[in-house]
């Protein structure tokens, strides 16, 4: 097995207009096609006889121990995908040891999402992080920071990528604004007077600045991580604004199109960073050789979109643990096959750039 058949079986299984909010991004959907375009085009170039018996592939996340470089990037709508939504992602990354970045456009609260996790892995204190995006009237997002931190998560994540929403060619075609009758973004539900929980009530909004962030910076001592800063001056802006990592991120594809390949921007990041904080990264992360090639490159870990939604729509809490297992296995698969005895021995040695022969994936 791997991550293509999850694809394909959510695909089968999953409403044609669902699938395609998953699949789809923004406009041509280019930049959906680079993302695993990219990785495809590097190489690795393994050392050999290394001694290497067994291999380590844990990581320290904000004092957090992961058993796996990779955590659940922010996805909306679980419940679209199966009816536990949430619970059983989060059931399936606590059992898993795996940090669950879950979203402000939840359809399960997070204060659930939390106690999930917990009680799926008790004793392990399993992480989940809590991803959003600034809303323009500050209480709103004061009040989402509060459900978040008295729910227990353990780190903030702010998407800055949208200042609007990204055009998505298929949900326009689809019709595809909503959530249907009896699903509702819950961590919404209620916030101020009244609300019922509905996607319109996620502002997206381009008056956003860096004093919005210096706000919500001073009003939390959680970790603060960026998600979607993409340009090296960004990184270097947010590093001075006491940002505690960042996650590289072209929101899949699903923002501004025809922006680079997460891969290719990962060097000059990962130099404007220079190991202060911790650097994450996702977009098109699809084999455990795609997890070394972004670590060999500088980042700390990964992350990954689509194939926990697959494995959710496939198979529930069940289908995103052996989506999980499948990519511990050929992680550690490929780290044998490099000569490396962990994730700490993978750096921009292991590379190179490959020629036009690396054929299609
Ligand atoms: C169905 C879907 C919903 C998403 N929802 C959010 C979201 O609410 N917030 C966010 O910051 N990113 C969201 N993303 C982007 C992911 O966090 C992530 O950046 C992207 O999926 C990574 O690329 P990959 O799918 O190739 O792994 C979403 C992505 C998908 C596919
Ligand atoms: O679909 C997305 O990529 C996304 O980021 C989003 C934003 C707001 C509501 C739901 C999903």
């Amino acid at each position: 097995m791997n991550l293509r058949e999850f694809e394909s079986a959510a695909r089968e299984l999953l409403d044609p207009v669902h699938y395609d909010y998953v699949a789809g991004g923004a406009d041509d959907e280019v930049t959906v096609r680079a993302n695993e375009a990219a990785f495809a085009r590097i190489a690795l170039l393994p050392r050999v006889l290394r001694g290497a018996a067994s291999r380590e592939s844990g990581v320290t996340l904000f004092g957090h121990r992961a058993s796996l470089p990779v955590v659940l990037s922010p996805t909306a709508f679980h419940r679209l995908f199966h009816k536990e939504g949430e619970v059983a992602t989060a059931r399936a990354a606590a059992r898993a040891g795996v940090v669950m970045i879950t979203g402000m456009a939840s359809t399960v609260a997070v204060a659930d999402v939390v106690e999930a996790a917990r009680a799926a892995a008790p004793g392990r204190d399993p992480a989940v992080w809590f991803q959003l995006y600034l809303q323009p009237a500050p209480g709103v997002t004061e009040a989402l920071v509060r459900r978040a931190t008295e729910a227990g998560c353990a780190a903030l994540v702010v998407t800055v990528d949208s200042p609007v929403l990204g055009a998505h060619t298929r949900n326009a075609r689809n019709g595809f604004h909503d959530l249907p009758d009896g699903l509702a973004c819950e961590n919404l539900r209620d916030l101020l007077d009244g609300e019922p929980g509905h996607v319109r009530q996620i502002a997206m909004s381009p008056t956003l600045d860096w004093d919005d962030l210096d706000r919500l910076r001073a009003s939390t001592s959680l970790p603060l991580l960026l998600k979607g800063v993409l340009h090296p001056d960004d990184a270097r802006i947010a590093l001075d604004h006491g940002v505690d990592g960042l996650l590289l991120s072209n929101h899949g594809g699903r923002q501004l199109d025809t922006v680079p390949a997460t891969i290719d921007l990962l060097p000059e990041i990962a130099a404007a960073v220079a190991g202060r904080v911790p650097l994450l990264l996702d977009g098109g992360v699809r084999r455990g050789t795609d997890i070394v090639k972004a670590l060999a490159l500088g980042a700390t870990a990964v992350g990954i979109g689509r194939p926990a939604v697959w494995g959710l729509a496939a198979d529930g809490e069940n289908g995103v643990t052996r989506v999980l297992d499948i990519l511990r296995r050929e992680l550690d698969h490929t780290l044998a096959l490099c000569g490396a005895t962990g994730i700490a021995d993978l750096t921009p040695a292991l590379v190179r750039n490959a020629t036009a022969s690396a054929g299609p994936r």
